[in-house]
């Protein structure tokens, strides 16, 4: 039996699910979870459950350090190693196996057993991915040294979006530019996305590879996939995760020269800088000074989407605007054929008024919710995976055919079910 650990390094959340495997290709049994939330809205607080069982529930941990990813990771391992009802880690030498979340995979399309040369691909390749790659990258190195008989596994967000074609992912500028220096588009949320091709499949009962669907992750960070034929035709996000929609301190797509207008030297070394992450100001500005915190002072879209101040209200609409836009544009690369369009992360679980919303502005395409599915199904349902809330799950198949699902992602889950399936793990 191996104990694994899968941290989901996320820009506003660090989330650790412990997992036990008694074999190759066995499913991952849960036996923890943990997550410390707020790291853009402190106070940082602490949520761990085991087995079923809620040990903390958003209890405050203060702004100090568990405010970056590294000292949240830090808090986390301390809490699994010192419960003493979680038998199965009794000390750190009881984790076998770690799968790390790297947003930013550059050219791997494969996840990968974590050594001196993975580690040093993957440092080039933190400043295209700001929010994200480093922080990561210090959690595999706190790893490494508190845990020195576990495996590290790289599992990549960009790795389910190696299938998008070139004249999608390339972008209109000079080819040797873009072929020397990694300029295209790569895409993220791809953990994300598998489980949810996965998962969806095998709701519609559809055999994975018949699969066309769009699914919208929508969280800190928020991004929409076209699937045909289960895999990614096309993403929202680009080189980096600020491309497409906006998200909790993101600004999105907005005009490339709009930064050079906002303030000067926009160029220079932003302080938010250190030795390992290079960020300019204008990347700052787009990636940290932006999006719902700029325009609403909150990064929660819980209280954005209470719509009751001006404020929040053009928040609300301005995100179910550029989502529906994405969805439309998605509906034509699949030429029609949509099984569902999925909702999944913090806010499309959860936001029950921007599902309600950004369907309603796509009923010219034929989908509609049930509103009293759309409003309870998700909390009623705890075990499954995935509800329905469209309007034919209540009518009994009248009106539309199109389905408006909601899928609990489980970017944890996806990445011990990868460690399950790497045959050299399991070797001894
Ligand atoms: N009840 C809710 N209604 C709407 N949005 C919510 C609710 N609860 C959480 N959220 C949103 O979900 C976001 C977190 O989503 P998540 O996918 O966990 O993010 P990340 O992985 O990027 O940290 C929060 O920032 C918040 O805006
Ligand atoms: C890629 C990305 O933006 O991730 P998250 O939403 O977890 O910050
Ligand atoms: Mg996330």
């Amino acid at each position: 039996m191996k104990v694994i650990l899968a941290i989901n390094a996320g820009s506003s959340s660090v989330k650790v699910s412990v997992y036990t495997s008694a074999e190759y290709n066995a499913t991952p049994k849960q036996i923890a979870e943990a997550q410390v939330s707020g790291l853009t809205a402190p106070p940082t607080k602490l949520t761990y459950t085991r087995r079923g069982q809620s040990v903390h529930k958003n209890k405050e941990v203060g702004d100090g350090d568990t405010r970056t990813q590294d000292g949240a990771f830090r808090l986390l391992l301390e809490t699994l190693v010192n419960d003493a009802e979680l038998t199965e880690i009794s000390s750190t030498d009881d984790i076998g196996i770690v799968a790390h979340r790297i947003v930013h995979g550059g050219d791997y399309d494969d996840s990968q057993l974590i050594t001196a040369d993975t580690h040093h691909h993957l440092e080039a390749l933190s400043d295209l991915a700001p929010l994200h790659n480093s922080a990561a990258l210090g959690i595999v190195d706190a790893c490494i040294g508190r845990l020195p008989r576990a495996h590290n596994v790289a599992c990549f967000d960009s790795q389910f979006h190696h299938t998008i074609p070139p004249h999608i992912s390339t972008y209109p500028i000079d080819q040797n530019i873009a072929r020397s220096n990694g300029l295209r588009k790569y895409g993220f949320h791809g953990i994300s996305y598998e489980f949810i091709a996965r998962s969806v499949a095998r709701f519609l009962r559809k055999d994975r590879s018949q699969l066309d669907i769009i699914a919208l992750h929508l969280g800190s960070g928020a991004s929409a996939c076209a699937i045909r034929n289960g895999k990614s035709l096309d993403t929202s996000m680009g080189l980096t995760p600020l491309a497409g929609l906006p998200g909790a301190t993101r600004s999105g797509s907005v005009d490339p020269s709009l930064v050079f207008h906002y303030a000067s030297d926009v160029g220079k070394l932003s302080p938010a800088s250190t030795e390992h992450l290079h960020i300019s100001k204008a990347e700052d500005i787009l990636n940290r000074q932006a999006g719902w915190s700029a325009l609403t002072g909150t990064t929660d879209f819980g209280t954005i989407s209470a719509r009751d101040t001006p404020e929040r209200r053009l928040a609300f609409d301005l995100f179910a605007d550029r989502v529906a836009a994405y969805v439309g544009s998605y509906f034509v690369a699949l030429s029609g054929r949509v099984d569902a369009l999925v909702f999944a992360g913090g806010i499309g679980e959860k936001a029950t008024a921007l599902r309600a919303d950004v369907v309603g502005r796509l009923a010219c395409l034929g989908f509609a919710v049930d509103e009293e599915a759309n409003n309870s199904r998700m909390e009623e349902n705890k075990d499954d995976d995935v509800v329905d809330v469209s309007a034919q799950s209540a009518d009994g198949g009248g009106g539309s055919d199109r389905k408006v699902l909601v899928c609990r992602t489980d970017e944890q889950f996806e990445m011990a079910r990868v460690c399950t399936a790497k045959q050299e793990l399991w070797a001894s």
